[in-house]
């Protein structure tokens, strides 16, 4: 879910009416042989705890006009109307096992899945979480001897020659179901901003952090919304502020070192090492997999003048670009751009593949990564010819977007306030500068961070209670867990 802060730009609204650029999640369609999605009513006033109670209608002949399922052995047939704990209906359909759930929905799971998806002790290690039963023993043909629903679940006994009982849990069947999708991933909601963000950027306090997990949580969600998050109220030192990164996770080392501590002195080969102005960019954009985080706490300036931090809001601007230049979207969404950081003589980095990877990158549609530095750009050698001019006609519209007062949002760092910045999403500069500006921070992994704030969302914002109660001794975690 994408929303776009208070009064974030001038074409807002073709935004405001969807509440911003909204996000269009795939709608399945079920195939032809699935039964009407008309919902059946409860008949029995009697249901059970589980979170989908499957129910019959009992009455009414809309639903019997409704191709049913072959009445099966643990059915109630209609004309018996006795109270009984209704359970979703299963049955074995050849290589797959169907289930009908109360809301008219059906979902099929093919019998290789589900004896793969087995979760008991000895198919999945409760503790590690890693699988233990062998794929590829599993007969290709495999077909169950019996399927039952149970108040606990679909249970499925499994052919004599593989003698084995599966329970696979309701809410996790429902949360699984790939036949139809019945549960669309859950995507965090982003609040994309422009230059107004400046009235009221996301800030957490340093003690806050340190104190404990509730106060990571609350920064690292704020991350996880913004794209960037300020921490007020650190001790102007290096010591401290590398104590609060690894409250993240360890610090990802580059080329630049662990921990960086740096100044206009070409210490490294990079123009960060120097006094000039640096435009919007997102970093290491020559890494095949750009760092996740990147913290900046600037120790000192004397002497001199400028040294602003600028932040942009690439969701955002690439929302704007979608809206008015979709053409220009879709260019800056496939062509490659190739990268080097080659300042070191030791060392040349190139993303892997060589020809680099597109500004915008999606997955299933949805904008997932801002890749962006115009600097560490390398020779465009992939441009097909028939659009070199479009592709330098689509970067010039998108710097320009990138440029605009409505999306530049300039900050000038102190010693005591750092700001944390998603540098997927959020792209970074700063002005040119005179005097001594010392400035310190890190980069950590994508991979780390987004582990973390999973965890600390486990604890401070489940989605919801463990399917199952866990075995005595081992961690936490559900193995039904939706996140695994
Ligand atoms: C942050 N630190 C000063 C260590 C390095 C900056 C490197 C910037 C480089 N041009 C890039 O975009 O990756
Ligand atoms: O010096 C700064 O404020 C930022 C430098 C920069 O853009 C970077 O290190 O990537």
């Amino acid at each position: 879910m994408l929303r776009v802060a208070a009064g974030s730009s001038s074409i807002r609204p073709c935004l405001a009416r969807g509440k911003g650029p909204v996000q269009t999640l795939k709608t399945y369609l079920p195939s032809q042989t699935t039964p009407s999605k008309k919902r059946r009513t409860v008949a029995i006033a009697e249901r059970s705890t589980l979170p989908t109670v499957f129910s019959r209608l009992a009455s009414s002949a809309a639903a019997l006009s409704r191709p049913q399922p072959p009445v099966t052995h643990h059915e109630q047939p209609v004309h018996e109307l006795k109270p009984a704990l209704h359970l979703p209906v299963t049955r074995i359909d050849d290589r797959k096992v169907v289930v009908g759930w109360d809301d008219g929905e059906w979902s099929r799971y093919h019998n290789i899945w589900l004896r793969d998806h087995c979760r008991c002790p000895e198919c999945f290690h409760p503790i590690t979480k890693q699988r233990l039963v062998n794929t590829f023993d599993i007969p290709a043909d495999i077909r169950p001897a019996e399927v039952n629903s149970t108040p606990e679940g679909l249970e499925v006994k499994w052919p004599s020659s593989q003698p084995h009982t599966s329970l696979y849990p309701w809410s996790w069947l429902r949360e699984t179901s790939y036949d139809p999708v019945l549960v669309p991933p859950r995507t965090a909601e982003k609040i994309l901003w422009g230059s107004r963000i400046q009235q009221a950027p996301p800030t957490v306090l340093y003690e806050e952090i340190m104190a404990g997990d509730e106060g990571l949580f609350k920064w690292l969600s704020n991350v996880d919304q913004f794209g960037f998050c300020f921490v007020s109220g650190i001790p102007p030192a290096a010591e401290a502020t590398e104590e609060l990164a690894t409250r993240i996770a360890f610090i990802r080392e580059t080329q630049y070192g662990k921990f960086w501590d740096f100044t206009s002195d070409l210490a490294k080969g990079d123009t960060a090492y120097t006094t000039i102005a640096l435009g919007a960019h997102t970093d290491t954009t020559y890494f095949t997999d750009p760092c996740g985080l990147q913290l900046f706490h600037l120790l000192e300036h004397s002497n001199g003048a400028g040294g602003a931090t600028l932040l942009v809001d690439g969701f955002y601007v690439a929302s704007i670009l979608k809206e008015l230049h979709p053409a220009e979207y879709e260019l800056l969404s496939s062509v490659q751009i190739p990268s080097h950081a080659a300042g070191e003589p030791g060392a040349l980095f190139t993303p892997t593949p060589k020809s680099g990877y597109p500004v915008l990158r999606h997955q299933d549609g949805e904008l997932f990564q801002v890749r962006w530095n115009n600097d560490d750009r390398s020779v465009m050698k992939g441009l097909k010819p028939g659009i070199v001019e479009q592709w330098y006609d689509a970067i010039r519209i998108w710097h320009k977007l990138l440029t605009s007062e409505d999306s530049e949002y300039w900050v000038q760092l102190a010693p005591g306030t750092a700001v944390l910045v998603d540098n997927h999403r959020v792209l970074h500069g700063r002005s040119a500068f005179t005097g001594k500006r010392r400035m310190c921070g890190a980069y950590l992994g994508m991979d780390e961070y987004r582990s973390k704030l999973t965890v600390l969302a486990e604890k401070y914002a489940p989605t919801r209670p463990p399917e199952v109660s866990q075995q005595p001794g081992v961690n936490r975690r559900s193995i039904w867990s939706p996140l695994l």
